[in-house]
């Protein structure tokens, strides 16, 4: 959200941004092309400190490892020659030279026909040996000499110089991240310092009047600052190191002074916010003036992501990513992460893909690569990818999903059970061990912590009560919560289920009408009074509930045929009549005890809705399953729900 600077700004007029819409690949070519090639930044760091970094130049082997013919057990330096013949009825005696090779120690004597040498697992082999036999197969024998028992091939239990990693071989190559094993590698050779690109320094700036750090007060109209916090630590995860500088408000001289230092002491500069068609979007024009070649693409035909803005200043990157924050990560993912991993001397990320089906036609704006976020479930014949579904100013849709499917630029859907791809943002996918599709109240939550805590993977959806009894008839999930009351026979839930399903009692929620506190039209009357007192008010507003919500059908009965102001402002959470109602948006409406209790409102109940679930018969049996049920019956999820104000059925 951004001021207008002016009133014919506040009219859009003059906007000079999205002239030319490139298409993803257009644009990512371009960003790269006036990018690369350039030379890595390298330095030398010892072994320790290079852990995460990717190497600058592949490494040569310095020497042979081992360096030296290594003995692999305790045993006799032997000519394998001489015992060829030995067997245990007819051992073969040798005589023992007058030394013993422990490891680090030298040989001096050379084993000549007929003799044998003592030497240790690490010893190097002295000259003329060829083969260790193991002290087990032999004997002493009088005089200083052995009585071997079993033949041995030429080479036995010999590790041979060079054999493990040979002198001039390249050891690491270029690029590789250097980890654990790698650091290995390197300690085997010898080399204790390495050739690593130095990380990338990239600077982040969020931009917005409206942005707070976390940590500080919300004020109305406030966001928190989300860009920020997970634009710095995806930099880190990308193989950069972030500073975040703030959050700017839409002060064009101060944020082109704040841009202007941080380019100077940075490789990279990340912005997120002001660069869509927003009147008082500043960062664009400011990029403009920093360096040549200047903004590269700005409006890309990408969704999460059409506003992104690309640019390179005098050989430095800066991109401005889109301000919603589903948009702004998924932008930097699929096109930054690969820029940035470049100059950082990483590999390009290899995203693992799986093949999933979506339960649902998914809507797609033709014209834009739509790239649509997903969860993954385990259905009757596979995977199900679950759009997320929350939008892209949602940061739930990028955090909470599992991968994201494409859906190309000239479709506008995606038929309900197309099989199609899935990108994970983890290298494997994690199918859940209990899947709970419906509708969400935070009272489920409470109930599945003791199965989490005892490790189970849990998953829920929020797709509501309808689109919950949708899934679970597709077998997609194990339960699905619902509150649906039937208006015929006054009933909640139970006249919803269709074979293949049951029922099992989840909980109560006492419904409501919420006003603000000390609010007199409302205060101390039953619930039939206080609508009558709310309806015979004109300056009165309410707040409706959608279509097809339990709690609308009693707000129906409630209002009869009046239609009060605020009828078609229709929300579609208990949660979101609370915050109208709080924000005096609106100065009645109908939600449960616990979402008025949290929001500090008054309240009149009215009557219970009943937050059952519908079990899919054919998955009761399984173990999470089980384990939920019986955590649904558990005097730890009773007393956990009526702390939070509900009542188990
Ligand atoms: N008339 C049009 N309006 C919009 C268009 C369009 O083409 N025509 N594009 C839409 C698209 S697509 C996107 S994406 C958004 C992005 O717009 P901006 O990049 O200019 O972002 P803002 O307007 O600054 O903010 C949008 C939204 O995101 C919140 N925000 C911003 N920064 C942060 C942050 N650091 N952390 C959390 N949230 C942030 C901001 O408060 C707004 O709510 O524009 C559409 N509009
Ligand atoms: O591109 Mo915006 O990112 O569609 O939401």
């Amino acid at each position: 959200m951004h001021k207008p600077s002016n009133s014919a700004d506040r009219q859009g007029i003059g906007q000079d941004q999205f002239l030319t819409i490139l298409s993803r690949e257009e644009a990512l070519a371009r960003f790269e092309a006036a990018l690369f090639p350039r030379a890595i930044a390298a330095e030398e760091r010892q072994l320790a400190d290079a852990l995460g970094l990717a190497l600058a130049e592949s490494v040569v082997a310095p020497i042979d490892v081992p360096s030296f013919d290594r003995a692999n057990v305790d045993g006799f330096a032997v000519r394998s020659a001489d015992i060829a013949a030995a067997s245990e009825g007819q051992p073969v005696r040798l005589t023992l030279n007058g030394e013993t090779i422990a490891c680090g120690v030298t040989p001096e004597l050379t084993v000549l026909p007929g003799t044998a040498t003592p030497i240790s697992t690490g010893g190097p082999l002295p000259r003329g040996a060829d083969a260790i036999v193991m002290v087990e197969n032999t004997h002493p024998s009088e005089g200083d000499a052995i009585e071997v028992g079993r033949s041995a091939s030429p080479g036995q239990f010999v590790s041979h110089a060079g054999s493990d990693i040979a002198m001039g071989e390249i050891v690491l190559r270029v690029g590789m991240v250097i980890g654990s094993r790698e650091i290995g590698m390197l300690a085997a050779c010898g080399i204790a310092s390495i050739p690593v690109a130095r990380k990338p320094h990239v600077a982040v700036l969020s931009t917005g009047d409206e942005l707070v750090q976390p940590g500080e007060a919300l004020p109305s109209a406030g966001i928190y600052d989300t860009n920020g916090a997970i634009v710095t630590a995806a930099v880190s995860e990308n193989g950069g190191e972030a500073e975040f500088l703030g959050s700017f408000p839409d002060d064009e001289a101060r944020l082109e002074a704040a841009m202007r230092q941080a380019l100077a002491t940075h490789d990279m500069l990340i912005l997120s916010g002001g660069t869509s068609k927003g009147a008082g979007d500043v960062s664009h024009r400011i990029v403009a003036r920093l360096g040549q070649p200047g903004i590269i693409a700005h409006g890309i035909a990408l969704k999460p992501g059409k506003p992104l803005c690309l640019a390179v200043c005098d050989g430095k990157p800066i991109v401005i990513l889109p301000g919603f924050p589903t948009s702004a990560m998924f932008t930097f993912h699929d096109m930054i992460v690969p820029v940035l991993r470049r100059m950082a001397g990483l590999p390009p990320r290899t995203d693992a893909q799986v093949t999933a089906r979506v339960p649902l036609r998914i809507a797609s704006e033709i014209g834009r690569t739509e790239f649509v976020m997903v969860s993954l479930v385990k259905g009757q014949e596979g995977l199900v990818a679950y759009p997320t579904g929350k939008g892209s100013g949602a940061i739930t849709s990028f955090a909470q999903a599992d991968g994201f499917i494409r859906i190309e630029a000239l479709a506008d859907h995606m038929p309900a059970g197309s099989e199609t791809q899935v990108t994970l943002f983890t290298p494997q996918v994690r199918v859940p061990d209990l899947s709970i599709i419906g509708s969400h109240c935070t009272g489920l939550d409470r109930v599945v912590a003791p199965l989490v805590r005892d490790g189970f993977s849990v998953r829920v959806l929020a797709v509501g009560s309808l689109g919950g009894l949708a899934a679970a008839r597709r077998g997609e999930c194990d339960l699905a919560p619902i509150h649906l009351l039937d208006e015929k026979t006054g009933r909640y839930n139970e006249p919803f289920l269709e074979a293949g399903l049951e029922l099992v009692p989840g909980w109560r929620r006492m419904q409501g009408i919420v006003f603000r506190p000390g609010d007199l039209r409302f205060e101390g009357l039953d619930a039939h009074d206080a609508v009558r007192a709310a309806l015979a008010d004109p300056d009165c507003l309410m707040v409706n509930r959608n279509q097809g919500a339990g709690t609308r059908i009693l707000i129906d009965t409630l209002l009869g045929s009046a239609r009060p102001d605020g009828y078609w402002n229709q929300p579609r959470s208990h949660n979101a009549v609370a915050a109208a109602v709080a924000q005096k948006r609106a100065d009645w409406g109908v939600t449960i005890a616990p979402v008025a209790e949290a929001s500090g409102l008054g309240f009149i109940p009215l009557a219970e809705e009943h937050y059952d679930f519908a079990l899919v018969t054919a998955r009761k049996d399984r173990p999470a399953v089980k384990t939920f049920l019986a955590a649904l019956q558990s005097e730890e999820s009773r007393i956990s729900l009526e702390q939070a104000g509900f009542r188990r059925a």
